[in-house]
């Protein structure tokens, strides 16, 4: 449990959609300071929730506090502390960065010496420093996902929502992206809500990681708590063809947990990865058994959405 301050509270936080409900009932606490994966398939309903925190959509149950204040009754005031970076890029393409950050800025009340400077700092954050003066049009996919963070960081949020920044976005933009995250975290004591459906990116950036389906928070915890939960490890042998006497054996070996037939492809599943590859490769060499390939698979988030909801994160 951490002692750090909680940020937001949710308390069965709920939107519907005529009769569809896209978030059921979310109770969710946020530290300050963290960076918290919401990690979901598409549909999932992670940009409903982020849109509700942010003030964008109207919660139709429930109730959330963001930096002590109301979501409903005092939204003007969290919209001050708040700022998200949607998917959908809301930039003028023939303009420069430079440009678009000042209209932006505008729209925040930002003027002159303080206008300047904090289009600077922004522009340093999103590594755009040399392209200010560049129309982003021509800029690449990720460029412009940059700017759209740079965009984002104007009013010196305190809590930063970030709705999928790196799809289609190219791996240098995505590493910029990262290292802007980690500076903003480090520099500011931001607080960083990050939705995503590549759990490699959940694993690699966040603090604590929700498990996110259909609405609902299935679990929440620190990535490597999520793995010794749920996690999978496989040993996964291939075979031109299996004996029935050495499925039926191989539960008897040390550290197979289970293990399943598909195929000619034997999965045994373990919580002791080195163990169990030793013990059954020696046994099948023991007993000259050909093994076509084998490959070990240690736990990842995928295998734990996949254990928390039997679907595949992608599917
Ligand atoms: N304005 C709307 N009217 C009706 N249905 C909506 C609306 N917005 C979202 N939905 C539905 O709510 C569900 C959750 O959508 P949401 O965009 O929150 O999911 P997501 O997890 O962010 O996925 P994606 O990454 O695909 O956007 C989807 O089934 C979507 O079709």
């Amino acid at each position: 449990m951490s002692t750090r301050d909680i940020l937001i509270s949710t308390y069965g936080l709920t939107k519907k959609f005529d009769s569809f409900t896209a978030v059921n009932g979310v109770d969710l606490d946020i530290y300050e300071g963290e960076v918290l994966g919401l990690l979901g398939p598409n549909g999932a309903g992670k940009t409903t929730l982020i849109s509700m925190l942010t003030t964008i959509l109207p919660p139709d149950g429930g109730s959330a506090t963001v930096c002590g204040y109301d979501l409903t009754k005092e939204s003007s005031k969290v919209k001050q502390m708040v700022s998200l970076v949607p998917q959908d890029l809301a930039l003028y393409l023939t303009l420069t960065a430079e440009e678009n950050l000042s209209f932006f800025a505008n729209l925040y009340g930002l003027k002159g010496r303080e206008k300047r400077s904090r289009i600077k700092e922004v522009l340093k954050i999103a590594q755009l420093e040399d392209w200010a003066n560049r129309k982003v049009g021509a800029y690449s996919g990720g460029m412009k996902r940059r700017l759209n963070l740079a965009v984002g960081l104007l009013n010196r949020p305190k809590v930063l929502f970030l709705d999928e920044p790196t799809v289609g976005v190219d791996p240098q933009s995505r590493n910029h992206i990262f290292d802007s995250i980690q500076y903003l975290v480090e520099e500011f004591q931001m607080t960083v809500i990050y939705t995503t459906h590549y759990m490699e990116e959940a694993q690699e950036l966040c603090d604590r990681v929700a498990i996110y389906d259909k609405g609902k928070i299935l679990d929440l915890e620190e990535t490597d708590t999520l793995l010794q939960k749920y996690g999978e490890k496989q040993l996964v042998l291939d075979f031109k063809s299996i004996p029935d006497w050495l499925v039926q054996h191989i539960s008897s070996l040390p550290y197979v947990d289970s293990h399943h037939v598909i195929d000619n492809k034997l999965t045994i599943h373990s919580s002791n990865l080195l163990g169990v590859t030793e013990n059954v490769l020696s046994w099948i060499r023991t007993n000259q058994i050909p093994v076509e390939s084998f490959n070990v698979h240690e736990s990842d988030l995928e295998s734990v959405f996949l254990k928390l909801t039997g679907k595949k994160l992608r599917d």
